[in-house]
């Protein structure tokens, strides 16, 4: 693999112990060295208001800047009433004002839920990839992610199981592969 591609990668909880966080982080430790895969944290965005188009506050566009130089994005995402939280759409939202400049525009994308649910966060993972084609970015199709029961799947250290790392660099392999065809 030639080139070294920036992945932002967008966790939908903002919980201190969120799992999905710790999927998040094994996946950045998981990741090939063409891959320099980067938290980019939405915790600290306001919530979206149109009026701050003509005057954003900072952290809009710190945020902007930052999904701008990414070469594609993972989104890791729990499922909050059978969607995305609230704190995601909140930053897709962010990225796409003024919508002379969307900043998510044509980078390839891929969305992994988590969930201590048997469905693994599905109607959450779907109701993002929905949003993303109005984003222009470009989802993965498969391998599909969705961590069900992931609870169990992380030790008290936030380290993956055996068997979620194997779901992990699954994912990472066709997500390495996808980004290669995207951005050739
Ligand atoms: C407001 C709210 C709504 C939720 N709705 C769902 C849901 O629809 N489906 C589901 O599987 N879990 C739901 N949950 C439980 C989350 O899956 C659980 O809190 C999970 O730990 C969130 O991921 P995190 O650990 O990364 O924060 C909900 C939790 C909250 C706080």
């Amino acid at each position: 693999m030639s080139q070294t591609q920036r992945i932002a990668v967008i966790i939908g909880s903002l919980r201190r112990d969120s799992v999905n966080r710790k999927a998040a982080n094994a996946l950045v430790a998981l990741a090939p060295g063409h891959l320099a895969m980067e938290i980019v944290e939405i915790g600290d965005l306001p919530l979206y208001n149109q009026d701050y188009d003509e005057d954003p506050p900072a952290p809009y566009d710190v945020f902007r800047d930052r999904i701008r130089a990414a070469d594609g994005y993972i989104f890791v995402t729990p499922e909050h009433n059978r969607s995305m939280p609230a704190a995601m759409k909140n930053a897709l939202d962010i990225g796409t004002r003024p919508p002379t400049d969307n900043v998510w525009n044509g980078k390839p994308g891929a969305v992994i839920s988590a969930s201590p649910s048997m469905q693994g966060g599905f109607g959450a993972n779907h109701h993002l990839r929905q949003t993303l084609v109005n984003l222009n970015v470009v989802c993965m199709p498969k391998p599909e992610v969705y961590l069900s029961q992931a609870f169990d799947l992380f030790d008290d250290r936030g380290q993956p199981t055996e068997r979620c790392q194997g779901f992990l660099q699954t994912f990472l392999d066709g997500y390495s592969r996808w980004i290669a065809r995207q951005t050739d």
